[in-house]
């Protein structure tokens, strides 16, 4: 018996964990998990990590930024082994994900599902059935929409899978059938993302509508003027970091997030000193290269004391080390600063 697992598959060695244990969440237990926000005297903000990979020049990509969730069309899921959709199946009768995606996208391709059928039929002469019997199954016992997009909305529920949530001011990103973070919901191994949108924005019907059939939403925050301005000399509107944190734990009882940003996002959140408080960790990933000018580069604004002399912006303390084949990843907690809830 073989143990089969998505080819994407992440395999996180054991004797690592422990390194970075103190700077994880605290571990969900049987009490808090069934609790619901906002309790007396707890915080009414996620634990937050800030986690990013950078190069030797701070930066964080080749290209110009362009928004993350356009720029890469990313996944947003774990797929560490042992997470929702990456437990690993033993044995014969488990479905190959290869099969069950084919299967997926066989519902809306006749002349593919004319072909798996085929190949089923002659699979099951010769005895070799057992792989592609579930798939086929579900696509000829599903056949009402209604009834297979509320099965997906429901798998959700139960998913071991972090809620990819997408800060998006403008509702710039517009989710199709085809963006990965779709498809990964559609094959069991993510969950929709929540998006987070300015109130003055109205999405696409369209957009909204894929959202919510997969369980997604969009979330409306009002915005205040950031101090950046764009070529056209208009001003960039942004949320308070303040306000997205208690959204997220107040109405969607999230209890640790981790933010994955983005040039854009982390220079917002590291530039000012109201929000520094409000992230209990950072995690960066360094690679031993440069990747020189032109890219997408953390670096926080320059701060200045009372009398008009720069200081450092930031600072990480209570730091550790630790190699990961040739890069290195740093964990720490920003200096100074209470955290506030
Ligand atoms: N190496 C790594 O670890 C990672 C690298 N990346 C890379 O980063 C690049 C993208 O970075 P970048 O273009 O800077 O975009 P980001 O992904 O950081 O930002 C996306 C959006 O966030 C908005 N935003 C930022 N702060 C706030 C806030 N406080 N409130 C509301 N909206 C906010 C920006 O709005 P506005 O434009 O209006 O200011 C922008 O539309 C990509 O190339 C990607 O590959 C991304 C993630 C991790
Ligand atoms: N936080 C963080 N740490 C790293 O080490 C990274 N390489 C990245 N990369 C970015 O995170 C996004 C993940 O997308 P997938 O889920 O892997 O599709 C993507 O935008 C990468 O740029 N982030």
């Amino acid at each position: 018996m073989s143990s089969l697992y998505p080819p994407d598959t992440l395999h996180f060695p054991p004797s690592s964990q422990p390194f970075l244990e103190p700077y994880l969440p605290p571990l969900p237990t049987a009490e808090n998990t069934s609790k619901v926000y906002p309790q007396e005297n707890e915080p009414t903000r996620p634990f937050t990590t800030l986690t990013f990979a950078t190069s030797l020049d701070s930066s964080l990509s080749l290209a110009p930024g362009v928004g993350t969730a356009i720029a890469d069309n990313p996944g947003l899921n774990c797929r560490i082994e042992g997470a929702g959709g990456y437990e690993g199946q033993t044995g014969e009768k488990s479905a190959d994900p290869v099969i069950q995606t084919l299967a997926q996208d066989a519902k809306s391709n006749p002349e593919l599902k004319d072909l798996m059928e085929r190949a089923c039929a002659r699979m099951a002469s010769k005895g070799e059935l057992q792989t592609f019997q579930n798939p086929i199954d579900q696509i000829k016992d599903k056949q009402d929409v209604d009834d297979e997009e509320m099965i997906i909305r429901k798998r959700q529920e139960k998913l071991h899978q972090p809620r990819p949530i997408i800060i998006d001011p403008k509702a710039r990103w517009v989710p199709q059938e085809t963006s990965k973070i779709i498809e990964l919901v559609r094959q069991g191994r993510g969950k929709a993302p929540f998006v987070i949108i300015a109130k003055s924005t109205s999405p696409p019907q369209h957009g909204r509508d894929l959202l919510e059939k997969y369980g997604g939403k969009f979330i409306a925050l009002d915005t205040v003027a950031s101090d950046i301005n764009d070529e056209n000399g208009e001003t960039h509107r942004h949320f308070d970091w303040h306000d997205i944190l208690h959204v997220l734990a107040t109405k969607e009882n999230i209890r640790s997030i981790m933010i994955e940003g983005g040039g854009s996002i982390i220079n917002s959140l590291l530039s000012e000193q109201k929000f520094s408080g409000l992230i209990d960790s950072v995690i960066v990933t360094i690679a031993p290269t440069w990747l020189g000018q032109g890219g997408v580069v953390v670096s926080p604004k320059r701060r200045v004391d009372e009398h008009g002399y720069a200081i450092p912006a930031s600072r990480l303390t209570d730091v550790k080390w630790y190699p990961f084949g040739e890069d290195v990843v740093l964990c720490g907690r920003i200096q100074g600063l209470d955290r506030s809830t």
